[in-house]
């Protein structure tokens, strides 16, 4: 069974990012490749990566009017990628123009609240209520136009999951018992993401950060 991790290969240094994902390449699903990677090598480095083999997440979490953000969906379609993140706060015809804008088997997914966020943060931003209820909100909207799921904590996907049964939740945040939370403050374990119904894990560095990121990749599978 293809594995439900997506590796985080959060790195600017090409060498590193194929050396991990070389590495570890057995023991999980798919690259995610973000903003740190996509800013240092853009697409010629994504087409790198994806000569690995592996499906690629193109985790740019684009952010802007609807005109903007499809045209730069448009212009990443060569690419081809598995998954491709939008932000649910850029709103419903941000994320239309994204889904209608994308290669038909690319899945859209919106990002919800960052798992690097608590209930303060949110009351910082201006937002009322709780993180359970600001996912269920964005998971709602993003339903509506017509993208294919989320990205939200463990914490949340549960309820996420009952209000839309057939959506894809990504849940990053990921740690295995004992890890260092480092950034993230709305962490669940793989065994918990799993159970609550993730559709894919999006570890970083709990893997690439390991003194032998293969091995901490398949310890982490075993668990799920
Ligand atoms: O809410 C979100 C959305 C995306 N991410 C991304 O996932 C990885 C997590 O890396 P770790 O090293 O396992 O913390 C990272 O690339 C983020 O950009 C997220 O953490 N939370």
């Amino acid at each position: 069974m293809t594995s439900r991790i997506y590796v985080a290969i959060d790195t600017p240094d090409m060498a590193r990012a194929k050396a991990i994902a070389t590495r570890c390449k057995h023991h999980v699903g798919g690259l995610k490749l973000g903003l740190e990677f996509f800013v240092a090598h853009g697409q010629p480095g994504v087409r790198e990566m994806a000569e690995l083999g592996l499906p690629i997440f193109l985790d740019l979490k684009l952010h802007d009017i609807p005109n903007t953000v499809a045209k730069a969906v448009q212009a990443l379609s060569a690419l081809d990628p598995t998954i491709l993140t939008v932000h649910a706060s850029g709103g419903r015809a941000m994320m239309e123009d994204a889904k209608a804008a994308a290669p038909t088997h690319t899945k859209v997914v919106a990002v919800t609240m960052l798992t690097s966020l608590d209930a303060d943060d949110l009351t910082a931003t201006g937002v009322g209520g709780s993180a359970h209820d600001q996912v269920v909100r964005l998971a709602a909207l993003a339903e509506a136009a017509g993208l294919d799921g989320i990205v939200c904590s463990g914490a949340e996907v549960a309820a996420a999951k009952a209000a839309w049964p057939k959506g894809f939740f990504v849940v990053p945040g990921v740690r295995p018992a004992n890890a260092k939370a480092g950034d993230q403050k709305r962490v669940v374990t793989p065994r918990e993401a799993v159970d609550a119904g993730a559709s894919i894990l999006v570890i970083g560095r709990p893997i690439t950060q390991a003194e032998d990121p293969d091995s901490a990749a398949r310890a982490i599978g075993a668990t799920i």
